[in-house]
């Protein structure tokens, strides 16, 4: 059956939208490998900030995550933050996307990262080997390049004004949610004392 997304579908925010929305397992059926040939870089950052903000959208910490693979572009994992959504004190908007991939070898892929990733995330990110990490907001939150580097991933600064923009926003209005997400609960404690 022919794709409902092909190689001549324009590049679209709305497009990019749906792909944010659609379950990974479902895209080979809807999109043409093609398509995800054509999508740049700053295009899969936007996916990764349209997660953000179905996240915030939900009430919850708006950082999105997606896994593309080097070679064909296609998208092998993607998700957003769920600490309020699911309750979850530990479902980060990377480990949401490492997760929805599963368990392979990350080695041929591409983590991109609305937000820079904290402590956890950029270990989990170098213990899985991942040959690079594209980091969409180094203006909110910092710290980890220079390890991951380090530790032989290949990274990136991607920023994209819209994700900068939204994660002030919510930072603002909800600074202890953001403590809590970013630097965890002793963090929270250690503030208030
Ligand atoms: O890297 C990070 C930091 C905070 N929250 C996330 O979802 N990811």
């Amino acid at each position: 059956m022919k794709h409902f997304i092909t190689q001549d579908t324009p590049v679209t925010e709305e497009v990019l939208n749906v792909i944010a929305h659609l379950p990974t397992k479902s895209l080979p059926a809807i999109v043409e490998d093609k398509f995800f040939v054509k999508l740049s870089d700053l295009n899969i950052m936007r996916i990764a900030v349209l997660l953000a903000q179905k996240s915030y959208d939900e009430g919850g910490c708006p950082i999105g995550g997606v896994i593309i693979d080097n070679n064909t572009r296609r998208i092998i994992g993607k998700g957003h933050n769920t600490l309020v959504q699911d309750n979850d004190p530990y479902n980060h908007g990377e480990t949401s996307a490492i997760r929805d991939a599963g368990r392979q070898d990350f080695s041929n892929t591409t983590i991109f990262t609305t937000l820079s990733p904290c402590d956890t995330c950029a270990t989990l990110i170098y213990m899985r080997q991942f040959s690079r990490v594209v980091v969409g907001d180094v203006t909110n939150a910092s710290g980890n390049e220079q390890m991951l580097r380090e530790k032989g991933v290949k990274v990136d600064i991607l920023e994209d004004p819209v994700g900068i923009e939204l994660y002030a926003k919510y930072r603002a209005e909800k600074p202890e949610l953001d403590m809590e997400d970013w630097k965890g609960l002793a963090a929270v404690r250690k503030a208030a004392r």
